[in-house]
């Protein structure tokens, strides 16, 4: 039986969703906040619960690794996540299983494809935020194995068309590894669209009267991709790839995005917008490409 990939979710990482939640596994307490999201994601556990996927792989912004592209690679991690810039508002107990065989395979896959990656095999490793947050969003149950996968820092280092071209073959070799494996895959993408933020935080954060888009061009770019998402028109959107994250500071500049929309192929069928929120200015979609049966 051949793996497949099911199903794959923009599942932006903004921690102040899992503040504004309130769940045990974190530290501070909120009044609540960014419902609106919230409520978009309750549409993507209900995707994944009617999925019942073999496992979750994410990829994720904020596990940069310098040399290559990594894969997580200890069984069972455990360990206290904190944002770096937010500690006060996430401080979370994580808890979680890793598929270390998958991982394996689609590390093998990536350098069977040139690219430079590795297994991270520290079992005291911090598992950053962005993976924690989408993770818990999707399947706040935990009983999903998963596969982590770090930004490797080439947008930043090499040209963006050269980081893009890694992206497409790291999203490549992890369908291959998916398919060989035989198992039932979603994918999670964990990133933000316009990315230009707040610099001051309100006395009370979760104050909603003081969210809305960081500046209009940020806002703009966001509904135009997400129409093209919702037209299935992603080939035509990775060819304005540079312009959007360049006008936007689109997150998706990180990788994530390319990387699922390589291992899905490019799905020129329609997307599905579960919701659209601003969190501190920042521009958040989140959105489910639902592979053919
Ligand atoms: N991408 C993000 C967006 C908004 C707020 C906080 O953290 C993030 O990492
Ligand atoms: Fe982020």
């Amino acid at each position: 039986q051949e793996g497949k990939i099911l199903a794959g979710f923009v599942a932006p990482h903004p921690p102040h969703l899992v503040y504004g939640e309130n769940p045990p596994q974190n530290e501070p307490v909120s009044e609540g906040g960014w419902e609106v999201l919230r409520w978009a994601y309750e549409k993507v556990r209900a995707s994944i619960e009617e999925l019942k996927p073999d496992v979750l792989l994410v990829h994720s912004p904020h596990w940069i690794t310098k040399v290559g592209h990594h894969f997580l690679g200890v069984r069972h991690l455990t360990g206290k996540s904190v944002d770096p810039v937010f500690p006060n508002l996430f401080r979370y107990n994580f808890d979680l299983q890793v598929d270390v065989v998958l991982a394996e395979a689609c590390c093998a896959e990536a350098q069977a494809a040139g690219l430079v990656s590795q297994l991270m095999r520290n079992p005291n490793f911090r598992v950053d935020y962005g993976t924690i947050t989408t993770l818990h969003m999707v399947r706040p149950q935990w009983d999903i194995p998963i596969v982590g996968i770090s930004a490797n820092n080439s947008p930043y280092m090499l040209r963006l068309d050269e980081s893009v071209e890694q992206m497409e073959r790291l999203g490549i070799a992890t369908r291959d590894a998916i398919r060989k494996s035989g198992k039932r895959a979603v994918l999670l993408a964990s990133n933000s669209f316009s990315h230009h933020h707040f610099r001051v935080e309100p006395d009370i954060p979760e104050d909603m009267s003081k969210e809305h888009p960081q500046n209009y061009r940020g806002y703009k770019w966001d509904v135009k991709v997400i129409e093209m998402m919702r037209q299935g028109k992603i080939r035509e959107l990775m060819e304005i790839f540079p312009q959007w994250v360049e006008e936007s500071y689109s997150e998706t500049k990180a990788g994530s995005f390319p990387w699922m929309m390589a291992a899905m192929d490019y799905p020129s069928y329609a997307a599905q917008l579960h919701g659209y929120g601003t969190v501190i200015g920042t521009g958040n979609a989140v959105m489910e490409w639902r592979a053919a049966a």
